[in-house]
């Protein structure tokens, strides 16, 4: 029997997405773990009437994200790990920005038949440093570099490799996460000017500074130096003009045995695995931006002369899968 609710059910996350940010925006994981876990002292904390406090806990124990226990409220584990503000595994802002990215989708969708839609450049670089002070320093510490440590300490040449180059790295915190990990390796953070600034200071909060340089610029433009053992490069390839060059420019900058690792979300319109990732990008896509087909950058990284490509799906990454490609030179 065909069955409307799976439509039906799909505006209820609606209610879910705004309970979340609400309590996270009043810290309510927080004020119940320092002990505030009654219905009435939670209510005087947050200034919201009882009744309301109420029914905004109740939602959160729906939530998997609070417990009731005679009573008294009590964070989920999983709560206590991602969404207590001021810990340092504390994600409560990835989960905001991309709420509010899928709100600007949604405006972009509703003008789908009015005008075309572009991002104005002149502003990316200073939005992308604004990203990296917080949410994406978040992101990148609590969910991509666990992921991209993991992918490069089982690389068999892993201790052997002497200068590694993080592309494209935002915060920057994935290329000293792995510099952490490798007491002899000399790492770049490239990225815009603007971006770069912030990643200087997570150089220093890292106490990274004789390990890790930052090199300025834009990739598709300037120079990325030269002689890399490795590189690392995750979800940047969807902002190029032209594809092929900026990955000739990646080869030519590896050393003669150099490893690129790349992760970066590819879509299969025909796939239903691929559901979360097309919609994710839906709102990209209308801008015009590069959604990755499937094998569109295995074909490119052939082209350019990589001598060996591995690829593999990952879905240990946020929100979509994401493709593995190894490619030694
Ligand atoms: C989606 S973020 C990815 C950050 C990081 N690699 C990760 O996976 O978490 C894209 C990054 O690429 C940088 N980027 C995009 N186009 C660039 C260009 N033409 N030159 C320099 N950096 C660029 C942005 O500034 C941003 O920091």
């Amino acid at each position: 029997m065909k069955n409307i609710n799976k439509y039906l059910n799909m505006l209820l996350i609606q209610q879910k997405t705004e309970i979340l940010e609400i309590a996270l925006n009043l810290k309510i994981f927080k004020l119940i773990q320092e002990g505030v876990n009654r219905v009435f002292d939670i209510s005087l904390k947050i200034k919201i009437d009882d009744s309301k406090t109420k029914i905004l806990l109740d939602s959160l124990v729906f939530m998997e994200l609070l417990e009731v226990k005679q009573d008294k409220y009590y964070v989920t584990q999983f709560a206590k790990e991602f969404f207590i503000c001021g810990t340092s595994s504390y994600c409560g802002d990835v989960f905001l920005h991309r709420k509010q990215m899928i709100e600007n989708g949604k405006k972009m969708i509703k003008s789908l038949l009015e005008e075309d839609i572009k991002l104005k450049d002149n502003k990316t670089a200073k939005l992308w440093a604004d990203a990296s002070k917080k949410f994406l320093k978040q992101e990148q510490r609590n969910l991509i570099a666990p992921i991209a440590l993991d992918i490069i300490k089982n690389l068999k040449e892993f201790n052997f490799i002497n200068k590694m180059l993080d592309l494209g790295c935002a915060s920057g915190i994935v290329g000293l996460e792995i510099t952490k990990n490798h007491p002899t390796l000399k790492t770049t953070l490239f990225d815009y000017k603007e971006v770069t600034d912030i990643a200087k200071e997570h150089i220093k909060e890292y106490k990274l500074e004789k390990q890790v340089t930052v090199l300025s610029g834009d990739i598709e433009k300037d120079e990325i130096g030269t002689n890399y053992d490795l590189i690392w490069c995750s979800n940047i390839f969807y902002f190029f003009k032209n594809k092929k060059e900026v990955i000739e420019k990646i080869y030519n900058s590896l050393s003669p045995n150099g490893i690129l690792v790349s992760c970066h979300v590819e879509i299969d319109t025909k796939n239903n695995l691929d559901e979360n990732s097309f919609f994710y990008f839906l709102s990209l896509n209308l801008q015009g931006k590069n959604i990755l087909k499937p094998m569109e950058l295995s074909k490119i990284f052939e082209e350019v002369g990589f001598s060996t490509i591995n690829s593999y799906t990952t879905y240990k990454t946020p929100m979509t899968p994401s493709q593995i490609h190894i490619c030694k030179k």
